[in-house]
């Protein structure tokens, strides 16, 4: 399988904070790759850097052999982003952001089959701004894959959704993956890495501390992922003062 992403001795600082030190992985292309790690260890700063939106300190990343600042206009038409914000102009309407995102690519997704599965249409002609929290990111979700990227960079995809959207979510994701489609993903909730996950990196402090399958992780299920990933991220005794 080729590499889809490569990620070595990643450093980005804000000022004079590291965000991410020294952060390396690989993703296998084809599969789901989910980036796990407390809040503020780093994982959104990974991400905008295999976007382009984040210029590296030191270290190397290569997005489909591309460089996501140097190729940045050869990168973006091939990959698919969904980011924690969302990201629209605040008085589009939902389904005319997506018609429009849809029309920047050569062969989208059937539209109203996808707004359709994201129950999308009853709010596609409410403004952006008015859209429900979960309206949001069902929307953010549609326009990262509507244009059959080769990699979909999903922020925390599901986070915020009622039941209903979040297995959608999931079963999307699982079909891109039938489709060759090499999706990277964060997310907090466990049952998602576990359900999905080909492979899981658990991020802490900007850096990679553990990397594994889900059933290599929790010892062949013996340990649930999130006792393991409860283990692996413990903050350190306080001591008594
Ligand atoms: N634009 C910015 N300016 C300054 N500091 C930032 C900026 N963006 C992120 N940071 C800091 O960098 C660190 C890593 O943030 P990042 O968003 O990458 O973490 P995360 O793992 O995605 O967190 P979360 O799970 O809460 O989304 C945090 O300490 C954050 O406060």
């Amino acid at each position: 399988m080729p590499v889809a992403v490569e990620i070595s001795n990643l450093v980005v600082r804000y000022g004079e904070k590291a965000a991410v030190d020294g952060l390396s992985l690989t993703v296998t292309g084809g599969t789901v790759t989910s980036v796990l790690g407390p809040n503020g260890a780093g994982k959104t700063t990974t991400v905008e850097s295999c976007e382009g939106f984040r210029r590296p300190d030191s270290g190397r990343v290569r997005v489909l052999g591309l460089d996501p600042i140097a190729d940045h206009d050869e990168l973006m038409p091939r990959i698919g982003v969904m980011l924690q914000e969302g990201g629209a102009w605040s008085g589009v309407r939902a389904l005319e952001m997506l018609r429009y995102v849809a029309s920047l690519h050569a062969h989208p997704l059937d539209l109203t089959q996808l707004a359709d599965r994201l129950d999308l249409g009853s709010c596609g002609r409410t403004p952006y701004r008015r859209l429900s929290g979960g309206q949001k990111q069902r929307l953010s979700f549609a326009l990262a894959i509507v244009g059959r990227p080769e990699i979909a960079f999903l922020d925390e995809p599901t986070t915020g959704l009622d039941p209903h959207g979040r297995r959608e979510i999931w079963q999307l994701i699982r079909e891109l993956r039938e489709d060759g489609v090499t999706v990277v993903l964060t997310t907090h909730a466990m049952d998602e890495a576990e359900q999905l996950s080909d492979q899981v990196h658990v991020v802490s402090a900007g850096k990679v501390i553990a990397s594994g399958s889900p059933d290599t992780l929790t010892d062949h299920g013996a340990k649930s992922l999130e006792d393991v990933y409860l283990a692996l991220t413990a903050p350190p005794a306080r001591e008594n003062r």
